[in-house]
């Protein structure tokens, strides 16, 4: 499984997280996060990361243009569409982007089943609530191209191995306070992840 550590505000959580292994890390550009960090600072981070590791850009209620425009900027690779977007917005992004399906009910795993999407508990703040989803919910559907987020800790990651997901999204269980990650776990759930 692919791993993703989101809610990165810092260049040092930033390589602990590429040095344990991640796949990708998670910068959140919505200003009601406590995750929230400028466009400038994530450039001044990610200038400075290795390639082979994508660069996530998260965006809630924004525009195609003020998308494109942060990830052109910050040097993001992917941008996650954390929100309810309308299909314009998604046909104007020039940047590649993941679409969020923040599940309520199970019906809601099988939209945009037959392509890659993250999977998100549903909660009012959008996400990085520690809010975990039902996993039952995943019973008997292809995981193949889902991206699990929601909930999940160093210790609950490797109870996920039967349902064969593409990769899985942290940020909360992972963390020691807002935005700051403790180094062992992050190592602990890439390591458990794997
Ligand atoms: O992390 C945030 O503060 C956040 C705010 C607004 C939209 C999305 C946000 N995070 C999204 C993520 O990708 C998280 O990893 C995902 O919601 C899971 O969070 P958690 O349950 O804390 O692991």
């Amino acid at each position: 499984m692919r791993t993703k550590i989101c809610g990165i505000t810092s260049y040092e959580d930033a390589m602990t997280a590429i040095k344990a292994g991640a796949d990708a890390l998670g910068f959140v550009f919505y200003e009601k996060s406590p995750r929230y960090l400028t466009p400038s600072d994530a450039k001044t981070i990610i200038k400075k990361l290795p390639p082979f590791v994508e660069k996530v850009a998260l965006f809630v209620n924004a525009d195609a243009n003020s998308i494109d425009t942060v990830c052109q900027e910050t040097g993001a690779t992917l941008a996650q569409i954390h929100f309810d977007a309308e299909k314009t917005l998604y046909e104007a992004l020039k940047t590649p982007h993941i679409k969020v399906v923040r599940a309520k009910i199970k019906e809601d795993i099988l939209k945009y089943a037959d392509e890659y999407r993250l999977v998100d508990a549903y909660c009012e703040s959008y996400g990085g609530a520690g809010k975990r989803i039902n996993i039952e919910w995943f019973d008997g559907i292809d995981c193949s191209k889902i991206i699990l987020a929601g909930g999940l800790n160093p210790e609950n990651v490797s109870q996920l191995k039967e349902y064969g997901f593409y990769g899985v999204d942290v940020s909360s269980g992972v963390e020691k306070a807002h935005g700051i990650k403790d180094a062992q776990k992050v190592k602990d759930f890439i390591f458990n992840a794997h």
